[in-house]
């Protein structure tokens, strides 16, 4: 693995999962669990046990669950508490689930299944909270992530007021980080007023005493701001997460979405606050995605949480899922820069990945074919083996041949629609954009990401337009794809492209900044952390 400076804001899911942070719960010994059929040919598969309510509406709930840790690559199994009849103008009624068949329900799942995280929702009765304690304690699990659901948006009730001192008095103490919104943080706490940032860090770091060994108090609910600032509190620090509010009705069963994807992070080995950004990013991905959707007719909708799959052949297949977040620091190799500096494309790579690159692109546009095909050959293995995507610039031959795992191509090579036809749905596909037009062709094609530049004047590409921040900013606006900025991008002005606070932008492509210099390495190495300074700037 290369020594990278700083950790990133990277979960790729070729990284294993490692840097779980919630020691406390173990799995039960081997006579509590019972054997697994065949060790040997064991697939992990992070799983998530959700405790809630069904939504007869779709948008919450259960199905919320469900859904949002499918988008995040978990197994979602569900322990349903209640029934409720419900739709996007309310909730009309609810049904309780009788108490000993919610344990059944726990007994079944947690004494087959190897569960790693259990997600609570809707607990409407202070018998539910009991029952779900006991079967943790008897099976116990990594992680427990309770939101604690007690009022719909709607306003309807959806717990009995005496489940409060369970939840506090015994949930919470079991719970590795608890979900509250302002409201339901104001009634944990006795019913005072949180008006600001200010009161949600008191109340944070109020409900921490009750246990739970972190706070999240969510102020999307908080009036009139353009931002939705949420407060995590480990029990020392506190972190202000900043995050973008998106004018849309259909924000029915964000809070259940937010709890069951810090979930799933954390049972793919994510750490807590790596969970938890990468929740918030992933649903406001999802409303910005859906922000124009039409179900019902009432004030809330819901909204799509499985909007990655919206075209067809995106993401899809036996091959791993593209990570945005991999698009953070991208290098892109030069086969002048490297003559003139007399080094190998493979020296060029591994010490691009050991500075800290994200991902490659071999971009050799002199190479001879039968060179390039050996070059791309041994970058496959040094990426492989670094767990950094490699991908080809417009040459879906060498891709091809050397199994990479993406082609990079640009307005006049092929069309995505006809490289995703040559590669299939597994591999990775960025577009070069420079109008919202093509970026909303790139998507229409099945591409994964958008190369968005020059963003400043480069002399690596001759006769390439200068868009500028503007430029960037209106492609960005416009995409439903991530996209990456590239163009005389270097350390002076790679702050100042993630201090524009894009959603979508989620990182620099890079080629002379890096591979014109005499140490690849050190300049790699000195722009990630710009890169990961500006970015927890911008974040928290
Ligand atoms: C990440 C990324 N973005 C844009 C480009 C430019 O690609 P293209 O428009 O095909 O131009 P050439 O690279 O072929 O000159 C890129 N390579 N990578
Ligand atoms: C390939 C490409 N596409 C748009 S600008 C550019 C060149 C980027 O190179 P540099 O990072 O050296 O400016």
């Amino acid at each position: 693995m290369p020594s990278a400076p700083a950790p990133p804001p990277v979960l790729h899911p070729r990284f294993p999962a490692s840097s779980f942070s919630c020691p406390r719960r173990t799995h039960p010994s081997p006579r509590t669990r019972p054997r697994r059929l065949s060790a040997a040919r064991e697939m992990p598969w992070p799983h998530v046990l959700t405790v809630a309510g069904s939504d007869s509406g779709g948008g919450a709930g259960i199905q919320a669950d469900i859904k949002a840790c499918a988008a995040l690559g978990a197994y979602c199994s569900s322990v349903i508490t209640a029934v409720t009849a419900q739709n996007t103008a309310g909730v009309q009624g609810v049904h309780l689930v009788p108490e000993e068949f919610i344990r059944q329900q726990l007994n079944s799942v947690l004494s087959d299944m190897s569960v790693d995280v259990v997600k609570t929702g809707m607990l409407p009765s202070a018998g539910i909270v009991q029952i779900l304690c006991e079967s943790l304690r008897k099976f116990p699990v990594k992680a427990l992530v309770v939101d604690p659901v007690m009022v719909s948006t709607s306003g309807d009730a959806l717990s009995d007021p005496s489940t409060l001192t369970n939840y506090r008095d015994e949930l919470f103490s079991m719970a590795d980080i608890v979900t509250p919104n302002v409201k339901e943080a104001s009634k944990l706490l006795g019913g005072i007023p949180l008006l600001t940032v200010s009161d949600m860090r008191d109340a944070a770091a109020s409900i921490h005493k009750f246990g739970p060994r972190y706070v999240l108090v969510k102020g999307g609910d908080m009036p009139d701001s353009s931002e939705a600032i949420d407060i995590f509190f480990d029990g020392k620090e506190f972190v202000e997460l900043h995050g973008h509010r998106i004018k849309t009705r259909n924000t029915h069963g964000t809070g259940c979405t937010l709890a069951s994807s810090i979930a799933a992070e954390l049972a793919k080995g994510s750490t807590m606050l790596h969970a938890v950004r990468v929740a918030k990013n992933f649903v406001e991905s999802a409303l910005h995605h859906s922000k124009d959707l039409v179900i019902g007719n009432g004030p809330q909708g819901p909204f799509d949480h499985l909007f990655r799959l919206k075209c067809p052949p995106y993401n899809i297949g036996s091959q791993q899922m593209f990570n945005p977040d991999s698009l953070f620091l991208y290098a892109v190799t030069d086969s002048r820069m490297n003559k003139r500096w007399d080094r190998s494309i493979e020296d060029a790579v591994k010490a691009a990945i050991e500075g800290g690159a994200t991902i490659v692109q071999l971009r050799e546009k002199d190479a001879e074919s039968r060179e390039f095909l050996e070059a791309a050959n041994a970058c496959v293995e040094i990426c492989k083996s670094r767990g950094v995507p490699l991908l080809i610039n417009d040459r879906v031959d060498i891709a091809l041949a050397c199994n990479a795992d993406g082609v990079h191509v640009g307005q006049s090579d092929i069309s995505a629609r006809e490289v995703r036809e040559l590669l299939g749905p597994g591999k990775i596909i960025g577009v070069s954009c420079k109008t919202p037009a093509q970026a909303e062709q790139a998507w229409n094609d099945g591409a994964d990401y958008i190369g968005c530049g020059g963003v400043f004047p480069t002399t690596t590409k001759a006769n390439n337009p200068t868009l500028g921040f503007e430029g960037l900013k209106a492609v960005c606006l416009a995409s439903k794809l991530p996209v990456v900025a590239i163009g005389g991008i270097n350390a002076t002005n790679a702050g100042s492209v993630m201090e524009l606070g894009l959603l979508n932008l989620k990182g620099v492509a890079v080629v002379s900044a890096l591979f014109d210099r005499e140490c690849v390495m050190t300049e790699t190495r000195g722009l990630r952390s710009i890169l990961t300074d500006a970015f927890a700037c911008f974040r928290s």
